[in-house]
This record gives structure tokens, sequence and C-alpha cells, in this order.
């Protein structure tokens, strides 16, 4: 993790840091920390929202992806790691979509459920699922397969380099961030994905008018999305101000849930394990 608490800036958000911290050789799987990921001890740069898990595919997944990948996930040029992007490269949506249609946008898509669902429903629209989990993407992929859609790409990259480097401004229709790891212990807050210096990125690529949908089953996580994106007003409006729910009130100050975000598998068992999905909305201004 990086060893400063100060908060770093879209702009300085991929600049090497000097040396890795104690922290980072803590974590294992994270592409600082070298387990599988390409030799990056030198590199640790931003605390990375997420922990490298292993790339092995089951046979299904492995036929999914010698099948589809090369349709269907993006080949990123790289700069340092395997989920890294070159800050030279930008997306060619009509090359790789085939035509300019309103783009959603998933970060952190999982399995794929969610996306896969929407690009069936709306076939009018394109949709990018930002995953750096392969066995994840390679799901999607099957599951896209099997519904038979076309206009679902994967960026298999970490999610802050992809809104600061290979979107164009103001590109997005709408974005997604539905359960971003809550990183729950105090000093892990720091690698959470949604902090004002990922806002002022999400704020760059949303068109004006365009939605920011987020959910987590963290309370607390949810909270403090409110307190970030509350402060980038300038940028956002909350489409369910508020106060914040308290225990008499226990449904103010959230978005309804959406109907179009489905019911994944990880939100089942947060449920199943009693926490309270919460869901924001916001628009670009
Ligand atoms: C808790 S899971 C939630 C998955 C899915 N959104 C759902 O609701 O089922 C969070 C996902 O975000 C991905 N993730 C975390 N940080 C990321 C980043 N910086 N770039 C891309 N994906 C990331 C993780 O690999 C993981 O699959």
């Amino acid at each position: 993790m990086e060893s400063s608490d100060r908060t770093p800036q879209p702009s300085e958000a991929h600049r090497p840091a000097p040396r890795p911290s104690a922290d980072d050789a803590a974590l294992p799987g994270s592409p600082a920390a070298g387990d599988g990921a390409p030799a990056t001890v030198a590199f640790p740069r931003q605390p990375y929202s997420f922990v490298r898990r292993g790339d092995r595919l089951s046979p299904k997944r492995q036929k999914a992806w010698d099948e589809h990948a090369g349709d269907w996930v993006l080949d990123i040029p790289r700069v340092q790691t395997d989920t890294s992007v070159d800050p030279s490269y930008r997306l060619d949506r009509e090359a790789v979509f085939g035509r300019t249609a309103p783009l959603v946008v998933e970060i952190g898509s999982g399995l794929g459920e969610a996306i896969v669902a929407h690009a069936v429903a709306h076939p009018e629209l394109d949709h990018l699922a930002v995953e750096v989990y392969k066995p994840g993407v390679a799901d999607l992929l099957m599951k896209a397969a099997q519904a038979g859609v076309t206009n679902v790409r994967v960026a298999q990259a970490n999610a802050p380099e992809v809104l600061e480097h290979m979107l164009e401004p103001a590109s997005v229709s709408e974005l997604w961030v539905f359960f971003p790891d809550p990183w729950h212990k105090t000093r892990h807050h720091k690698r959470r994905l949604v902090s004002p210096a990922f806002a002022e990125l999400a704020a760059r690529v949303l068109a004006p008018g365009g939605l920011w949908r987020l959910a987590t089953d963290w309370q607390e996580y949810a909270v403090v999305m409110r307190e970030v994106l509350d402060a980038s007003d300038a940028d956002f409006e909350n489409l369910h101000p508020g106060p914040v729910a308290d225990d008499e009130h226990p449904e103010t100050g959230w978005a309804p849930r959406w109907d179009g975000r489905i019911l994944t598998s990880f939100e089942r068992k947060a449920t199943e394990a009693g926490r309270i999905p919460r869901d924001l909305t916001y628009r670009r201004r």
C-alpha cells in the first residue's frame, strides 16, 4: 500500500513511487506484490483497489476464453503490469463496437452478470466491462456468448487507468460501480475505489446528464460514497438527497434499488449475511 495518507490526484495517480512500502509486501496478490503479476516491486504507484487472485481457468471458462477473448477482450497496450493501460491508448469505439452508440461502463464487473443482462435488454447501447479478475472475465464471455449479445467488450485493466487514459472525456452515458471491495479495515481504506480522485476521473468520462450508479452492502462505505460524491457537487447532482438513513428512518437518503441492476450472486450472499445493499445515483452536471 501507499505509505502516504495524502489523497492522490488523478494526474499523479500512476506516478512511480520511490520504493515499495512494507504494506505492499503485506498484501499478497497486489500487482505491486509481484505474486504472479509481472515484477513490479519497484513500481507500486497508487494503492490498488484489488488483490490479484489466480488467473487459472476451469475447462469451461478456458473454452470461453479461447473462443471469445480475441474478439471481445480489448487488446490494451500496457506500460508496467498486465493490468495497466498505456497512457497513450484511446478506445476507438467505432473500430471496437462497429458503431458509435451510447456507452455503459461497469467498473468491477465481477462475473459479468449485471452487464450481460443489461446488454441483452438494451441492444441499442454499447457496454464496456472493466475487470481485472480473469476467471470473472471468462465467465462474462461465457454468458455473453450464451446470450448471443454483440454489444459487450471487456477491458481487463485497472479501472482508474481506464478512466484516465482510455476513455475520451464525456464519452460515457452511464457508469456503474456495484459492490466494490469494501476494504473495511481502517488501514486499507486508502485502497477503496470510490475516492475524491476517482470521482474526478468519473466526472471526466461521464457526459453531461450521464448517470453514475453505485451500490454497496457495506453501510459505512455507502456513507463514505455519499460524502465523496456530495463533495463533488460541482460535478455531480445527487438524485436522492436527504438525511442518511438512521434506525428510525432506515430507507431515507438512498436511491431505490435500481431494477436494471440484476441480483448477482455477490449481492445475494451479502443479503443472506444480513447486510443491506444501498444504492446511490448521481447525475453529471
Ligand atoms: C466485490 S466484487 C463485485 C463484483 C460485481 N460488481 C458484483 O456486484 O457481483 C468487486 C470486483 O471489482 C474488481 N475490481 C476491484 N478493483 C478493480 C480495479 N481497480 N479495476 C478493475 N476491477 C477491479 C474485483 O476484481 C472484483 O471482481
